[in-house]
């Protein structure tokens, strides 16, 4: 294969490795925590599912966050994945501003480990951090699901390209869009909330 001079690769330093970061839509979260380490949670996109044997998930934290000493102390956190109208409580998560109004901004509830599970996240998964390896600037932290709840009916929130959009769920009664889906659409009202289903519990 042969790389055209326009397409040529580019040396990768932070700078050039975030651009590229940009161009990938992923979904938002809001990790919380409480505990004697204090209340405390942060915005992220760096999420991912490890294994369902245990049920494993995987959250990267920049250790310079105010969060991070908070999440180790406690040991415990919930993956708290946002809709369609969470785009302020996201920007509120996202850095420098103090805890008390980040959490003012939601409702919450808790499901097991103490870390606040907001009541309207699409999902909510409460977890027990039970490993973490340093690389670089942040910790991967591996985390037990204990518990999950969803309760969200909205559209999902992505972020890409540096700006929040939205994905249409699928119609109610099928898991695939009747056409094939047109897009990402611009951030509206956040529909009513649906009630609360306990999915699964430890
Ligand atoms: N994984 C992360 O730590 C992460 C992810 C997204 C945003 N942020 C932070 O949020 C702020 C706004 O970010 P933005 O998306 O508007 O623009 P940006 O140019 O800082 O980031 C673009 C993309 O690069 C990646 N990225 C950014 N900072 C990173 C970091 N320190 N470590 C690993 N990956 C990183 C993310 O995928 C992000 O969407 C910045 O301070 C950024 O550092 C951090
Ligand atoms: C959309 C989006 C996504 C992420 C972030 C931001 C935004 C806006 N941030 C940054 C993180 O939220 C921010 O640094 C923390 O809130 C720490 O700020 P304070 O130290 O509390 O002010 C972030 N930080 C991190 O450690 N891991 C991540 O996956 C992400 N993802």
């Amino acid at each position: 294969m042969t790389v055209s001079e326009t397409e040529s690769a580019v040396p990768v330093d932070a700078s050039a490795y975030r651009e590229a970061m940009s161009r990938l839509a992923s979904a938002v979260h809001l990790i919380t925590t409480d505990g004697p380490g204090g209340r405390a949670g942060f915005t992220a996109s760096a999420v991912c599912s490890v294994s369902d044997a245990p049920p494993t998930l995987l959250v990267c934290v920049n250790r310079a966050a105010s969060a991070y000493a908070p999440l180790i102390r406690n040991g415990a956190l919930c993956v708290n994945t946002l809709g369609e109208g969470h785009e302020t409580v996201a920007g509120l998560f996202g850095g420098r501003t103090p805890m008390d109004e980040r959490f003012a901004a939601g409702t919450w509830r808790r499901l097991g480990s103490g870390a606040p599970a907001l009541t309207d996240a699409l999902v909510s998964f409460d977890c027990r951090i039970v490993e973490r390896h340093a690389v670089g600037s942040h910790d991967v932290l591996y985390c037990a699901v204990e518990a999950v709840a969803a309760a969200g009916q909205a559209d999902a929130l992505l972020y890409s390209e540096r700006r929040y959009r939205t994905l249409p769920r699928a119609p109610r009664g099928g898991s695939a869009p009747a056409e094939p889906a047109r897009g990402a659409r611009a951030i509206g009202a956040r529909p009513p909330e649906g009630p609360v289903l306990a999915l699964r519990s430890a």
